[in-house]
């Protein structure tokens, strides 16, 4: 059985400049439950098209439902109503510098949620303790480091419980270790709390760690979605060797290797 849609883009196109178009002729359904990272290279438009899902970017053309509601028809009010309940983590963590964490953290759950003061600590708390962040509550993000920033960032971003988690670039500049654990954290709370999660990213490894359903996007077109294998099976060119690419390096730098010895 099918399950239901959370998030339809139909034939969005996008371009900043006349005839250079960023996204094109874009379908995209998003499912309940499901986790899904959008992988493309540098400028293949993925911000964007979180930009698109949260309707800080309108399309020249397309139309977008988020949680069964056409955004476009919608008034400023009840756009916000339904964006409530998607969760977002911008690259860097994006976190308030004059806000301690506890702050940036409660001040998500003020403005998108009707917890109570006690609920909204308690929260804190336990979501800071399940990244193991207590003792950083009353820190501000300048006392962070990168990887702990983050870690604030998804918080702050599924503390609200929210439906749909859009998480851009969520491990950009982490060493690979540190990498590693954060997906892991992000899986092990959004699965907790049954959010829809999607991830923007260039990253190869981090793609199919964080899904095994991504799609390609590839001048603002998604050029194939499905398992690694499914997608290696469409016999694209260029998929494959965007998929490919670091084992021919690998594959290459034995060479060079062999031949240097
Ligand atoms: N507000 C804007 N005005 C003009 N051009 C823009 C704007 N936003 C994005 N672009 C251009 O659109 C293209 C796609 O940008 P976008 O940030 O969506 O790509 P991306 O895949 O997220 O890139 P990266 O991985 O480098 O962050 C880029 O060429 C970018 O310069």
């Amino acid at each position: 059985m099918q399950s239901s849609k959370i998030v339809t883009l139909n034939d969005i196109n996008v371009s900043f400049i006349k005839n250079k178009p960023i996204l094109q002729n874009l379908n995209l359904d998003i499912f309940k439950g499901e986790s899904l990272t959008i992988l493309g290279p540098g400028g293949s438009g993925k911000s964007t098209l979180l930009k698109i899902i949260l309707g800080i970017i309108v399309p020249q053309s397309g139309t977008i439902h988020v949680l069964d509601k056409n955004l476009q028809g919608l008034a400023h009010k009840d756009r916000s109503e339904i964006l409530k309940k998607v969760g977002i983590a911008f690259q860097q963590g994006a976190l308030f510098d004059f806000m301690t964490v506890r702050e940036n953290i409660n001040f998500a759950m003020e403005n998108m949620t009707t917890f109570t003061k006690n609920e909204r600590e308690e929260r804190v708390l336990s979501f800071l303790s399940q990244v193991n962040l207590n003792h950083a509550a009353d820190k501000l993000p300048s006392e962070l480091s990168g990887g702990m920033r983050r870690r604030v960032g998804f918080i702050r971003a599924l503390v609200t419980n929210p439906e749909l988690a859009l998480l851009d670039e969520p491990t950009a500049g982490l060493d690979p270790v540190t990498t590693t654990i954060v997906i892991d954290i992000i899986h092990r709370i959004g699965f907790k709390i049954g959010t829809t999660m999607v991830c923007v990213t260039s990253n190869i490894d981090v793609a199919f760690r964080f899904a095994k359903k991504v799609a390609i996007l590839k001048d603002g077109k998604i050029i194939g979605i499905g398992t690694k294998e499914q997608l290696l099976n469409l016999n694209d060119e260029w998929i494959t060797h965007f998929l490919t690419i670091r084992e021919n390096k690998f594959h290459a730098d034995a060479e060079l290797e062999n031949l240097n010895s």
